[in-house]
């Protein structure tokens, strides 16, 4: 069950679910209107947020951003069925989902193509069940190339587009006056077309465009909200693994090696010889 909490003066959130893969939601509430950023993954989870906004005396979403076109964030837009602001390549990413069939075989030629992977395949089908050809996808009403100012009435969103290896579309969304930054899942490794990876380029990129906002608060879609202390703690080593990816490029042993002196371990944590592989990937592509 996900739970909804006011995380600054205008922002409520709802936690992410890991179920089936559920994203935080957020509303942010300025004195004219709420925006709403991210749909979700499915009506149910919409109506969920919308209930919770209720019940704690929040005013409802009045217009939407996306933060990038993955189905767990955009599959939920017929329900709320309000005007919605994206990046341009989010339009073109959903607009070519328009018309697709939802079911185990359609699904199967999708997984082929390296549209969706697995994972995803498997949270469609816990999230929806049976019910999958209730799934409409909606074109996005306005679009955006480099970035986008939403003024809520004393409360300002920056949507700025940062791309990434995650998605191409992805955007950050920086709530000026609660000095709060929604990252998405920018930082998130490629999941789609072949095997996951990490560019250290791009990734260390993404970090400083985050650093440079001067945001207290960092929310990325699929954690928890930290503090900027946390936020530099938790990506402290992410950071040095990239920046040792980019000095020794596909020397896989080095940059293990290192990374272990760094941490301080006889040998690299799950987490980190897990995430050397993707940017293994990375680095070949480079
Ligand atoms: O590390 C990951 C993260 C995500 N996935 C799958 O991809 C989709 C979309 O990703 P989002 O991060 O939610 O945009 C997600 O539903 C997962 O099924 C993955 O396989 N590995």
């Amino acid at each position: 069950m996900s739970t909804i909490e006011q995380i600054s003066e205008h922002i409520w959130i709802m936690h992410a679910c890991h179920d089936t893969d559920r994203p935080i939601l957020a509303a942010i509430s300025g004195a004219k209107r709420t925006l709403l950023i991210d749909a979700g993954n499915s009506p149910t989870h919409a109506a969920l947020f919308r209930q919770e906004l209720q019940r704690h005396g929040v005013r409802q979403p009045e217009i939407l951003v996306l933060t990038h076109w993955h189905w767990d964030h955009t599959f939920a837009m017929s329900e709320w069925n309000l005007p919605s602001i994206a990046q341009a390549e989010t339009a073109h990413a959903l607009r070519k989902l328009i018309s697709q069939d939802w079911s185990d075989a359609a699904m199967e030629q999708l997984f082929e193509q390296q549209i969706i992977n697995e994972s995803t395949m498997a949270n469609i089908k816990k999230e929806y069940g049976g019910n999958r050809n209730m799934i409409r996808i909606v074109e996005p009403d306005i679009l955006f190339q480099e970035s986008i100012t939403i003024d809520l009435g004393g409360v300002t969103c920056e949507v700025n587009h940062v791309g990434g290896d995650h998605a191409i579309d992805s955007c950050y969304v920086y709530v000026k006056e609660d000095q709060t930054l929604f990252l998405g899942d920018a930082l998130g490794p490629s999941v789609y077309g072949g095997p996951r990876s990490y560019t250290a380029s791009s990734f260390l990129r993404l970090l400083r465009q985050a650093y440079a906002y001067n945001a207290q608060l960092f929310v990325e879609s699929h954690g928890r909200p930290m503090d900027r202390a946390g936020f530099q703690k938790e990506l402290g080593d992410w950071e040095q693994l990239a920046q040792f990816t980019e000095k020794y490029g596909q020397d896989r042993d080095r940059i293990a090696k290192e990374m272990s002196t760094y941490l301080q371990v006889p040998e690299l944590p799950h987490e980190f010889s897990k995430a050397l592989e993707w940017f293994m990937v990375g680095a070949a592509k480079e």
